[in-house]
């Protein structure tokens, strides 16, 4: 079998539509946007081909002009999907608008180029295509954001990912077909028709299948990546708060101890615990005593500062460590959170929900954060002791004490 244009045609069309196939019934359901950007790459990729094989093969039932005007715009727009699927795995890039108005300007294009049948992506469609793979080679290696938007989480670290590897292969990829696409562009444009023009088409049908390899296998990585990172983020999240859960919030208090050591500065728990919660079960049913837990997180979520922590570590109990905060902090963030309580209780729940706190300050004996526990948990049984609906001090603390 000769390894013509219309062979390397064909079997790059099987493989792509075996892939539109496989790759939803291999990831199964449900998948992430990102994900589903990523299928949308292949299904996009497989029309667009389809369009050109067909146009190849049977000019008639759509002619030059709308298979190529077809075929541009799928396999630009499939660029788009998987330059939006790096946008949701690695955060912000630039070019969005410019990546999502390709696929429309390049297929218009198209039709000004005017070409034969087995010519795509000649001319000023093809120096579009080519600027923006050059566009998601970019996108591969622009840096990562911070907590990228299929992996935010608030109150959680960002995760190491393993994903250099595949980025630089996609990344290099996409500049090789970039180069190659260029090439021939750019001799459609000055009118040269060298003898090794048809060389160049088939490099180009040729390197769209190293990139269907090297593309479906990032694209594998990246999905597991982002499964493990969901994963662990279950692990560390308390599911009816959205909280760090007990294990997670001492993991993280530990971070926090050892950076207001290392600055000399002042740390803060705060322990929180719903009054006479067992009597919101009793009246409003668990699913109401539920509503009553998830709205207290998300109001105490609201009274914190950036880079404090917050954390479910028991049933209806509630812990917060504050950050640079002396023994002012944890009194400004119980007044902070009885208004905003007040505030919302009566209307969201239709009940009120009171809370009492105990306060402890990072001393220079403390091992771990058990030990702040300990005293603000002692802190905070005297507030019930003493009637509830309020914070107190840990005990023997006097306001002329330095911070650890
Ligand atoms: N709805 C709901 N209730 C929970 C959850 N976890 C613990 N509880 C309930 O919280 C209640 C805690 O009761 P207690 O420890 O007696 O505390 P309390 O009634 O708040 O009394 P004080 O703390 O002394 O004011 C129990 O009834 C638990 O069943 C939860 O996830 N959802």
């Amino acid at each position: 079998m000769a390894l013509d244009t219309s062979t390397l045609l064909s079997l790059l069309l099987l493989e792509l539509l075996s892939l539109m196939v496989m790759l939803p019934l291999l990831m199964g359901t449900p998948v992430s946007r990102a994900a589903r950007f990523a299928q949308g790459y292949i299904a996009l990729q497989s029309l667009g081909w389809m369009a050109l094989w067909l146009r190849q093969a049977y000019t008639a039932p759509i002619g030059n002009s709308v298979g190529g005007f077809i075929g541009m715009l799928c396999v630009s727009g499939s660029l788009s999907a998987l330059w939006l699927a790096l946008r949701d795995w690695l955060g912000r890039r630039p070019g969005r608008w410019a990546m999502m108005a390709a696929p429309v300007v390049l297929a218009m294009a198209s039709l000004l180029d005017g070409t034969g049948a087995d010519n795509f992506a000649v001319g000023w469609s093809g120096l579009g295509l080519a600027v923006q793979m050059l566009a998601l080679a970019l996108a591969c290696s622009w840096p990562r954001e911070a907590q990228a938007p299929a992996l935010e989480a608030r109150h959680s670290p960002p995760v190491e990912h393993k994903d250099r590897a595949w980025r630089a292969l996609l990344g290099v990829g996409f500049c090789v077909m970039a180069g190659v696409v260029l090439v021939r562009a750019a001799l459609h444009c000055l009118g040269h028709e060298p003898s090794w023009q048809a060389g160049l088409t088939q490099a180009i049908i040729l390197g769209s299948h190293v990139m269907l390899l090297v593309s479906v296998l990032a694209i594998l990585v990246a999905w597991r990546g982002e499964t493990e990172h969901h994963l662990q983020r279950q692990a560390q999240t308390d599911a009816l708060t959205g909280l760090a859960n007990r294990r997670a919030f001492g993991a993280r208090s530990e971070e926090q101890i050892a950076l207001a050591r290392r600055h000399g500065e002042p740390l803060c728990l705060v322990m929180l615990d719903l009054d006479f919660f067992k009597k919101v079960n009793d009246e409003h049913g668990h699913e109401g005593g539920d509503r009553a837990l998830a709205l207290f997180a998300r109001c105490v979520q609201q009274v914190l500062r950036v880079g404090d922590l917050a954390g479910r570590v028991g049933g209806e109990e509630f812990c917060v460590l504050l950050a640079r905060s002396d023994h002012t902090g944890p009194r400004a963030m119980d007044a902070r959170l009885r208004a905003q309580l007040q505030a919302c209780t009566m209307s969201e729940l239709g009940f009120a929900l009171d809370f009492s706190a105990g306060w402890a300050l990072l001393r220079p004996g403390d091992r771990s954060v058990e030990d702040m526990m300990r005293r603000a948990d002692a802190a905070l049984y005297e507030a019930k002791r003493s009637g509830r609906g309020r914070l107190c001090d840990e005990p023997g603390w006097t306001p002329a004490e330095q911070p650890a």
